[in-house]
């Protein structure tokens, strides 16, 4: 049958980037921090992974669309803040719960991301 692109992974959290000059944390998007619905494709043919985030609200506002490299570190910086530097930046996820931050973890780490 056909092995199409598939979520691995849906969880709640307010995706975040590090500005870097200013030394703080901005959310992502347009708009005020607000939870997205934050997924993990995989996709199997290329075995390659994304993280693709949409605001919650109406205008479902893709907030985050990351390719995540093979042996990418994943970390845990807190039990609900998680983080990942990509070649441009880093990427901070505040999660709406533990158990969303365990499962994503788990998905990252048990997928192409070591911890
Ligand atoms: C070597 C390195 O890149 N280290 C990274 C973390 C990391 C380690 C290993 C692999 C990937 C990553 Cl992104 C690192 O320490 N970074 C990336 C940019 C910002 C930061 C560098 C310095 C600061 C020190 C405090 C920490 C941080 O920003 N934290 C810790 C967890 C905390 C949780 C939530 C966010 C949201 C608002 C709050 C704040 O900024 O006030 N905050 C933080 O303060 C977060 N910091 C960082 O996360």
């Amino acid at each position: 049958g056909c092995i199409g692109i598939s979520s691995i992974c849906q969880v709640r959290a307010t995706v975040m980037l590090y500005d870097d000059n200013n030394k703080r944390w901005v959310p992502a998007g347009s708009d005020s921090p607000s939870f997205s619905r934050v997924q993990i494709y995989h996709n199997p043919t290329a075995n390659t992974f994304r993280v693709v985030g949409r605001k919650l609200q109406a205008d479902q506002q893709v907030v985050i669309n990351c390719p995540i490299i093979k042996g990418m570190k994943y970390n845990q910086a807190t039990p609900n803040f998680h983080q990942w530097r990509d070649p441009k930046q880093v990427w901070g996820l505040n999660f709406g719960s533990k158990e969303d931050a365990a499962l994503f973890a788990n998905s990252m780490t048990g997928g192409p991301c070591i911890s």
